[in-house]
């Protein structure tokens, strides 16, 4: 633990919260930042943008870590650096189960790491799960929610995707994005509970990148699961029930 400037974030100690929410786009931090009081901007270096806030009395630092599992790992390991040790992370994801609706909340109970950094972490035999706790809070605020193993990739533009989605697929598998095994498997090794909360963008089989500019265009359903699902971090992190963690 230190209290010397983290190199990509800028995070110091004095932060001074155990409660992190962790999203791709930098511009998601400014939303989340609407729904906290006592807000503080507190840095933005390359992809890594942070503000500070309370939530219902709560401090709680929303950073933005890019796109990717190296980025994200990044950002967890100097989360961890500055004695963070919740975090929960709100992306977007596509949907590999026809019946989810864009703008709905994909939890996942675990994911396939299917990229490339958390391999030189742990052997892929290991699992990458999230925290009991914050997985028995998000039941509480989000019963409704799809919950099911998400899969983590690391390339939006490959040639064999359809055929790699349409095995994870028929497996069960019910969401996709690109940086929730990373902090799930580097959170576990580092001693922290994370939890990963997605608002579908694409349809099953629908078009990824189509979805991904309907997310940036404020399309209705997908900005009001962005608000849904950062809301739902929040509330979970803010829930007195952790207060003696
Ligand atoms: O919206 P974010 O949190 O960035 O999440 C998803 O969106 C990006 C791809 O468009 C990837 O980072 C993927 O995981
Ligand atoms: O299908 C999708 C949509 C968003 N992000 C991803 O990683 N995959």
């Amino acid at each position: 633990m230190t209290e010397e400037q983290q190199p990509h974030t800028q995070l110091t100690t004095a932060i001074n919260t155990d409660s992190a929410v962790i999203v791709g786009d930098p511009a998601r931090v400014d939303k989340a930042a609407k729904l906290l009081d006592e807000v503080q901007e507190w840095a933005f270096n390359r992809e890594y943008k942070s503000v500070i806030g309370t939530y219902k009395g709560k401090r709680i630092l929303i950073m933005s870590t890019g796109i990717g599992a190296p980025s994200a790992g990044i950002g967890v390991e100097e989360l961890h650096n500055v004695n963070v040790n919740k975090v929960i992370r709100v992306g977007s994801a596509g949907a590999m189960q026809s019946g989810i609706g864009l703008g709905e909340l994909i939890i996942g109970e675990g994911v396939v790491r299917d990229d490339g950094l958390t391999q030189k972490y742990v052997p892929g035999i290991y699992p990458a799960v999230p925290s009991f706790k914050l997985m028995a809070l998000a039941h509480k605020y989000a019963p409704q929610a799809v919950y099911g193993i998400i899969r983590s990739h690391d390339g939006f533009y490959m040639d064999d995707n359809a055929k790699n989605e349409a095995f994870w697929s028929s497996k069960g598998i019910v969401g996709a994005d690109m940086e929730s095994g990373a902090l799930m498997t580097i959170g576990r090794q580092r001693g922290m509970e994370t939890l990963s909360i997605l608002n579908n963008v694409v349809l099953y089989e629908g078009d990824l990148a189509a979805g991904v500019n309907d997310l940036v265009n404020g399309d209705d359903l997908m900005a009001q699961g962005e608000t849904a699902s950062l809301k739902l971090a929040l509330d979970i992190l803010s829930d007195h029930s952790l207060e003696e963690d």
